[in-house]
């Protein structure tokens, strides 16, 4: 690595996972706007190739790769006659994360970032990450491969990029609570009886953020504060009776530090995922960013409530699979994505996501897994299971 001390004269190399996503496409936003600073080794997708092709060119990528085989041909038109070599499949997404980028956005979504993000982790980058599945389904061992190879994880999460700036690492032991804030999504008032019937484009019509249909989802049902949850766990180790949700419908306290002495030390921001991730670009400085700017006396009032477990089961089950370890996360997380997946394209109602991951959690052997590889086997037979009772719904 090169620039794990960048400064304001030294450029940093970057590869952008997920380079067609929300994340990808504000990551892109800012190192738009620096060319000479962000030099760009590697963009990945999975079946956006034009956007990729327009960016790869727009931002001089030297490798610019589709998730897809059956897209490479595509791809590779596309980008004839520029230099920029062209990849496809799972093996060239790790070739891409391993190309000497020290810094990389992992925003794939759902597990599928895994082996490209443990890719960059096993050369010792600074790893941005916002793909809090692979986290979430890998758990110790994802954070073992981080210390072995030296690399840094930089949270891009809005909420744990927030505790990253407040949390003190030498205080640990003072640390009373961490809270992560939660909007409550679009259904946060609604009647359990009423959301049995909403739709895709109700759940995915978040009342603060823009961002793509399988977070959006998981924000609806709260089953993203059960991941960020989880996701916290591994990257702050203050014990998970120490740590909280705390319903604000506003996002604009993005998370809490209580401290013994009765302090609390709140992060702030405008509702704008540029903001951390210009956080995780300038780490360990600060930069400008073309965020929107926190008015709050235009805001007026910010609001708090407690969650409320019975209308929004899968907190209860996110917070349960945590305490049982022993792979329960890695079920959960991929049963999540087959239930969301079903939602989306209308194979199941609203309410069955939570009912599929109970059953699969139910269902599942579980033993721990001691490898990445088991990890893989896991969530691929926990796929299998709540694909079965997503048939039998
Ligand atoms: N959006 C947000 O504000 C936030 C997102 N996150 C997390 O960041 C991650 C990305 O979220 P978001 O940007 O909203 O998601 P999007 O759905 O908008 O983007 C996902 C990206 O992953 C690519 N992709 C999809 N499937 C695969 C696959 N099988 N293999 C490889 N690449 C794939 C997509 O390519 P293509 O477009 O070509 O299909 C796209 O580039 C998620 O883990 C989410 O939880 C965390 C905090 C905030
Ligand atoms: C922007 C971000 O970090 C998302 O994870 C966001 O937090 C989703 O909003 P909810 O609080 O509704 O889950
Ligand atoms: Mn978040």
């Amino acid at each position: 690595m090169t620039d794990t001390s960048a400064t304001a004269s030294t450029a940093r190399h970057v590869s952008i996972l997920g380079a067609t996503g929300s994340v990808g496409r504000q990551t892109i936003d800012l190192i738009a706007r620096d060319p000479e600073r962000y030099p760009v080794e590697a963009l990945t997708a999975n079946g956006n190739i034009d956007q990729l092709a327009e960016d790869a060119i727009r931002l001089r990528a030297r490798f610019a790769v589709t998730a897809d085989p059956a897209r490479y041909l595509e791809l590779k038109q596309r980008l004839s006659g520029t230099g920029i070599a062209v990849g496809a499949g799972p093996d060239a997404l790790i070739e891409a994360a391993e190309r000497p980028a020290g810094w990389v956005m992992a925003a794939i979504v759902g597990s599928a970032g895994l082996a490209p993000t443990l890719a960059a982790v096993r050369r010792g980058a600074l790893v941005a990450l916002a793909n809090k599945e692979c986290l979430v389904c890998a758990g110790d061992l994802f954070t073992a491969e981080v210390q072995r190879h030296g690399a840094r994880l930089l949270p891009a999460d809005s909420e744990h990029n927030a505790i990253a700036q407040i949390l003190e690492p030498d205080r640990i032991d003072a640390v009373e609570r961490v809270v992560l804030t939660a909007s409550g999504g679009p259904f946060r008032s609604m009647p359990l009886d009423e959301m049995r019937r909403v739709t895709p484009e109700q759940a995915v019509a978040h009342p603060n953020w823009s961002m793509g249909a399988k977070i959006s989802v998981d924000s609806a049902t709260m089953m993203n504060k059960g991941l960020e949850l989880i996701e916290a766990h591994h990257l702050f180790p203050v014990g998970i009776d120490r740590l909280d949700i705390l319903v604000h419908p506003q996002s604009i306290v993005h998370g809490l530090v209580y401290y013994a002495d009765g302090s609390v030390l709140a992060h702030l921001g405008a509702p704008d995922m540029r903001t951390p991730i210009a956080w995780t670009l300038a780490w360990p400085d600060r930069r400008h960013a073309p965020s929107d700017r926190l008015d709050l006396a235009r805001i007026g009032t910010l609001s708090f409530e407690a969650p409320d477990d019975r209308r929004f089961p899968c907190l209860a089950l996110a917070r349960d699979a945590l305490k049982c370890g022993d792979g329960a996360a890695t079920i959960l997380n991929a049963a999540n994505e087959v239930a969301v997946a079903a939602f989306l394209s209308r194979r199941i109602g609203f309410l069955d996501i939570a009912g599929i991951v109970a059953d699969t959690l139910d269902g599942e052997a579980r033993r721990a897994p001691t490898s990445i590889d088991e990890v893989i086997a896991l969530d691929q037979a926990a796929r299998r299971r709540a694909t079965d009772l997503v048939a039998a719904r």
